[in-house]
């Protein structure tokens, strides 16, 4: 199997998204080809986890319809599954029960596969409790590769993790993305998170759709100068577009400017 074929394709079409009477989605419009990632960014608030939890089936829009491969969503799709910021494991089962919980059928060897596909099988037996905040999120990761997913929904999912350890994730997903060939989108603050695991970063403002670019570089990514130049795009263009943070005449970015937004 070539790495793109497991993928499945979404398409968004002018999906409304309401709490009371306000729109915190509106109309929006996007495409996932298969197999493709795509990053969502955006300022706290923005939209990004409403968008997601309706993708994943976990709310319901008001307007619009949304397709996997053509079909209509109806609630939870048994091909799709779920990465929250913390790993949501159950303390009362070891590790390979709470990766077992995963896979379609509750199948040990799928679970024990996953495990090996995150480099984690020697915990297999242990309690998640013993784990670290990283481990845990791998064994997260881990339970949702054992129900071969063809959409992985990443809501922000290295967030909890310190900066060394989520470069190591994002290294992780990717090769794993490459391996396994499912489609993604990610949510995450962080625009470097972004353009390290993106074939396109959308930017969301205030419900809407406002920047949909591809990102031309080759993986496994690298730190480049092409990175960085991304990075500092997708950056000027979030920072530009609030004046509280880019008053008139004053540079949006300063040389120490994190990545985060
Ligand atoms: N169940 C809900 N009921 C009412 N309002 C909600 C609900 N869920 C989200 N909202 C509101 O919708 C808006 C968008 O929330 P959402 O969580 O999608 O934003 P976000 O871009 O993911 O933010 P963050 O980056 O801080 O997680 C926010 O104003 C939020 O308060």
């Amino acid at each position: 199997m070539s790495a793109r074929q497991g993928g499945i394709r979404l398409n968004i079409r002018r999906v409304t998204k309401q709490f009371g009477d306000r729109a915190v989605l509106k109309e929006i419009t996007l495409d996932l080809n298969a197999g493709e990632f795509v990053a969502v960014v955006g300022r706290s608030g923005c939209g990004k986890s409403t968008l997601l939890r309706l993708v994943g089936g976990l709310e319901k829009a008001n307007e619009g319809t949304m397709l996997l491969d053509g079909r209509e969503l109806e609630g939870i799709d048994p091909d799709t599954r779920l990465l929250f910021q913390e790993a949501r494991l159950l303390p009362w089962k070891k590790v390979l029960a709470n990766v077992q919980i995963g896979a379609k059928t509750g199948e040990r060897a799928k679970a024990r596969e996953a495990l090996r596909l995150v480099g984690l099988e020697e915990r297999a037996d242990e309690w998640p409790g013993v784990l670290s905040g990283g481990q845990k999120q791998r064994i997260a990761l881990a339970r949702a590769l054992a129900g071969a997913p063809r959409l992985l929904l990443l809501d922000e999912p290295l967030g909890a993790l310190d900066a060394l350890t989520r470069i190591e994730m994002q290294r992780l997903l990717e090769r794993l993305w490459l391996e396994q060939g499912f489609s993604a989108v990610l949510v995450t603050h962080d625009v470097s998170e972004a353009v390290a695991l993106a074939d396109r970063v959308v930017l969301i403002e205030d419900g809407a759709v406002t920047l949909n670019i591809p990102i031309s570089l080759a993986r496994p990514r690298e730190r480049d100068s092409g990175f960085a130049y991304y990075e500092k795009m997708i950056l000027d263009r979030v920072m530009g577009s609030d004046p509280e943070r880019a008053p008139s005449g004053v540079p949006a970015l300063r040389p120490d400017y994190s990545f985060t937004i």
